[in-house]
């Protein structure tokens, strides 16, 4: 944090149940010169890393489909949304934790994957700032069934989908999920399928 222009006066947790939630009050100086002070809350459930798995001989993506609890209490009918595979980082670096989270969600065992960008999802009112990531996949490297890690209550569906339909599906709403479409656009933007 090195904005000369704030300076933050107070940090407050107003619950730090699962993740944490502040409320922060700074003290933030216009252009004007002006000083103002300001407060936001920011939901801090640390950092976290996603990735698109493609095969160009199938011409092929792998996705995930599993209940998500926010948009179900926001208009989402069941519930259940198709995302591209993700995880939080943990103790991780980005790279190593979607090695791992590729293998859990997905069954797949990926050696290389490429980093494409990163970017903050909610600035808003989330501190999290998400990695991309793309990787080829192949039959070869499926080791397991994926599906996630019972401990942690996941039950993940693991998807096969043509690139074409999964690009069709952003448009019928099939498909909405930020980094998702992110992924899939930024596969065809590269040309790489
Ligand atoms: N008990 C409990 N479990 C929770 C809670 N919040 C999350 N979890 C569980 O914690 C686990 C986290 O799984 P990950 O695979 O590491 O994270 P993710 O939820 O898939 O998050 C990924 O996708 C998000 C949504 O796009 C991203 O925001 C995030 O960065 C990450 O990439 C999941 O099993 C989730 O259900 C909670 O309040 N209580
Ligand atoms: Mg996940």
């Amino acid at each position: 944090m090195q904005n000369s222009n704030v300076k933050i006066l107070a940090t407050e947790i107003l619950s730090d149940n699962w993740y944490t939630l502040r409320k922060i009050t700074y003290e933030y100086q216009k252009k004007d010169g002006t000083l103002q002070t300001q407060s936001r809350e920011a939901y801090d459930r640390g950092n976290g890393a996603t990735i698109l798995l493609y095969n160009r001989e199938q011409k092929t993506v792998i996705l995930t489909r599993q209940f998500r609890l926010p948009t179900f209490v926001n208009g989402n009918e069941t519930g259940m949304l198709i995302e591209a595979c993700a995880g939080l980082l943990d103790k991780d670096n980005p790279e190593d934790c979607i090695r791992r989270e590729t293998e859990e969600e997905t069954g797949y065992k990926v050696t290389a994957v490429r980093k494409i960008f990163e970017a903050y999802m909610s600035p808003g009112s989330v501190t999290e700032i998400l990695y991309f990531f793309v990787a080829a996949y192949s039959k070869a490297m499926k080791v397991s069934e994926g599906g996630g890690l019972d401990h942690e209550e996941e039950n993940i569906e693991v998807l096969e989908i043509g690139f074409e339909e999964a690009l069709k599906m952003i448009g019928t709403g099939e498909i909405k999920d930020g980094k998702t479409i992110m992924l899939l656009q930024h596969i065809r933007l590269q040309g790489i399928l």
